[in-house]
């Protein structure tokens, strides 16, 4: 990108889904404004690994310079283990790497944002027209709270697995209490089984993300600079007024460059977006955030902020398979036959690589006496304050994966679908801070606290019986993969079964369990959970003296010309898998929601949107520019010449990047290989923690 970097007017600090977002409404609704994004990461453009929404696995591997990998404080309630959650590191972010799957917040999450943490202009009302201006709603036509317009293409994907159709047969069969329904992602409404829809684009089988749809195709203004490989340190002041960033070389991306810090200046604002990880340690690393932190870092306090890096919050999951069944088993372990078919369909806009093995789902609440029973007392507390009064808030979401959320190594070699079960809203926070005043690399000092309240563990254990209940009576159920069950007792009737010949009956009798069942069950979630990849929450937009760190215009308290624009708060919902195979523990909480005040019951990508949509626009009344409804920016793709610095390519990684230093050490950490070098062209792996 030739671009002398003096002076700029926007300078965003972090290049991932809703900096994009922001950045490629403002540059489309006046090209004269000078605008630079400063990305850690590197670049996506029309790269295979992340247009194809089928590779998302090869993301996940160790050795990805696509994901940064934090690594939580180990935890009792965890039984000893430390999380690693991933973040999105690259242009485009979480949205450039993400496993693509379409979850709307509930209408009642925003209207809380307004309401219960005073904050103007963020209700449904207000942010519905936004979600709507973001998408192309190609699953379904005329449905009155989608857009059909927007940049983003969401459909069904290239490919439905029969693993989801069997899952919605046996699920609508016998849960007599819920139906349903072609849109379970309505903003209103819950307690519907659903096929699940996917941000990718039905006639080109590509990824929809902001990298490519809201910067990439606006290549012809010279004014929109992208910069990648460069590590955020700080923000520059005058007095209050934000004036610049203070950066370096990425390490991971640049190993040999300098790391001599540079400067860059805006004459007229800067924003953070960096995730929930990033940006309040950038904050901290400028002054802004407990006193008492900053001190102990020798960082001189300008804004005495407590709540930043606080609030952290995450999901999980898992049955077995038939040789029928349809799965991604043999893509994720880089059968060549597997990978060379599915890639062929792709330039169709169908098969595997078109799509993401996760196809049908319910964003789930009790109803019944037998729900509650099962939630039990530990529930009961929550469910008041929290549920009764909000009918649109699931409790959990679960559905099917036609893979093995589970180690690919140990596991045998066959077709696997998984059961996955998330906390939508867990109690437990967490934090997130610095661990070194001077070094952007240094890993963060980072406490996930996932389930420390009973509450999370009794919506795990709900969340385990019913899909478990499911899968049993599932076409292509052959048992469950025992290394990833709980170890129930000999004798109990909850024992589970091994290899088995088939599913057992619609209307045979709902297993019973103990107290002592319930108990291996805790223990499980508590040795299997993991993230769900969806933080929130570490630069809450809350009234300063109710622990805000942002008001409703997005202003960092105590500062002038300095915004926060992200989705990160730190909270995840849990979530497990039973599969026979292994679960999936997942736990929401991630990405620029780092502002959400409070967490939304989904996939928190489209909230990410929704926030990079609603900064612009505030950005641009500050600006004093016009940025109207729909369809600003050209849906079609361009080249990129001329957007980009040279950045020289990204080394061969030969070994595990710097975040995964020391890990070797953590008990219980597996690094286990998931996919081959042909598959994603980088060492492969995934993260397993058991
Ligand atoms: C593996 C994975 C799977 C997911 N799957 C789904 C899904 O299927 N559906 C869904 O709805 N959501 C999903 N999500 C969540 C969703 O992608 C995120 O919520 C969303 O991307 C968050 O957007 P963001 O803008 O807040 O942050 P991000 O998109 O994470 O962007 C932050 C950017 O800032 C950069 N950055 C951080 N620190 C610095 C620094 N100091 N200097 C410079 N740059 C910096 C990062 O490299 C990153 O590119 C997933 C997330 C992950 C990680």
């Amino acid at each position: 990108m030739n671009n002398t970097p003096a002076d700029f007017d926007i300078i965003f600090g972090g290049g991932g889904t809703a900096a994009c977002v922001a950045a490629g409404r403002l540059a489309a609704a006046n090209p004269t404004l000078r605008i630079l994004v400063l990305e850690a990461g590197e670049h996506t453009k029309n790269e295979d690994s992340h247009v194809q929404p089928g590779r998302y696995f090869g993301h996940l591997s160790p050795a990805s310079t696509t994901l940064k990998f934090h690594v939580g404080k180990p935890s009792e309630a965890l039984a000893g283990r430390s999380l690693v959650i991933p973040s999105g590191r690259c242009i485009g972010g979480g949205s450039s790497v993400n496993f693509t799957m379409y979850t709307r917040a509930s209408a009642s999450d925003y209207d809380d944002w307004e309401t219960q943490f005073k904050n103007p202009g963020w209700g449904s009302q207000c942010l519905l027209p936004l979600l709507r201006k973001t998408e192309t709603y190609q699953a379904q036509p005329n449905q009155p709270t989608h857009g059909y317009s927007g940049p983003l293409k969401v459909s069904w994907g290239g490919h439905v697995t029969n693993v989801a159709n069997q899952f919605l047969e046996v699920a609508t069969a016998t849960d007599h209490d819920r139906t349903y329904t072609e849109d379970a992602n309505d903003f209103y409404e819950c307690n519907k089984y659903g096929k699940w829809p996917k941000w990718i684009d039905a006639e080109t089988g590509k990824r929809s993300d902001p990298a490519h749809y809201y910067i990439y195709n606006q290549g012809a203004n010279e004014n929109l600079v992208i910069r990648t490989g460069q590590q955020v340190k700080r923000v520059l002041f005058e007095g209050e007024k934000a004036v610049g960033l203070e950066y370096v070389a990425d390490r991971v991306l640049r190993p040999d460059a300098d790391q001599a810090p540079q400067q860059v200046y805006a004459s007229r604002l800067v924003v953070l977006s960096s995730g929930a990880f990033g940006s309040p340690a950038i904050l901290e690393r400028s002054g802004i955030g407990a006193a008492d932190l900053l001190v102990k870092h020798d960082i001189p306090v300008k804004v005495d902020l407590p709540a930043v890096g606080e609030n952290f919050q995450g999901m999980l999951g898992l049955f077995v398979l038939h040789d029928e069944a349809e799965t991604f088993d043999a893509l994720i372990r880089g059968d060549i036959a597997e990978t060379t078919k599915n890639s062929d369909l792709w330039t169709e806009g169908k098969g595997l690589l078109a799509a993401n093995g996760m196809d049908a789902g319910i964003k789930i609440r009790p109803i019944t006496g037998e729900d509650f029973a099962e939630l039990g007392p530990e529930f009961e507390g929550r469910w008041k304050d929290y549920f009764v009064n909000a009918p649109d808030k699931p409790v959990i979401w679960f559905g099917p994966s036609s893979f093995l959320l589970g180690d690919h190594i140990t596991a045998p070699v066959r077709r696997y679908f998984s059961m996955a079960y998330v906390n939508e809203y867990p109690i437990s926070m967490g934090s997130v801070h610095i661990s070194s005043g001077e070094d952007p690399h240094a890993p963060s000092d980072f406490n996930p606290a996932f389930l420390n309240h009973p509450a999370d563990l009794a919506t795990l254990r709900w969340g385990y019986k019913k899909t478990r209940e499911i899968a049993r009576r599932m076409k292509y159920y052959r048992g469950e993969h025992l290394p990833i069950h709980p170890k129930f007792a000999a004798g109990s009737e909850a024992s589970c079964s091994g290899e088995v010949s088939g599913p057992i009956a619609l209307d045979a009798p709902r297993l019973k369990y103990t107290e002592e069942d319930d108990k291996a069950i805790d223990d499980f979630h508590r040795k299997f959970i993991q993230t769900s990849w969806h933080s929130l929450g570490t630069c809450a937009m809350k009234p300063r003296e109710e622990g805000g760190v942002v008001d409703p215009r997005l202003n960092v308290y105590g500062t002038t010309n300095l915004k926060v624009a992200g989705d990160r708060r730190y909270s995840t919902s849990l979530c497990f898998s039973s599969l026979c195979l292994p679960s999936f523990f997942l736990s929401r909480g991630s990405g620029f929601l780092s502002i959400a005040p409070a967490n939304v019951g989904a996939n928190t990508y489209s909230s990410a949107l929704t926030v990079g949509e609603k900064a612009a626009v505030i950005i641009a009344e500050d600006l004093g520019l016009q940025i109207d409804g729909v369809g600003v920016l050209e849906t079609s793709e361009q080249t990129i010449s001329g957007l980009d610095e040279l950045v020289p390519a990204p080394p061969t990684k030969t070994k595990l990047p710097d975040d995964f230093a020391g890990l070797e050490g953590i008990e219980g950490l597996t690094i286990s290989s998931l996919v081959n070098d042909e598959y994603t062209n980088s060492k492969p792996a995934m993260i397993t923690v058991m």
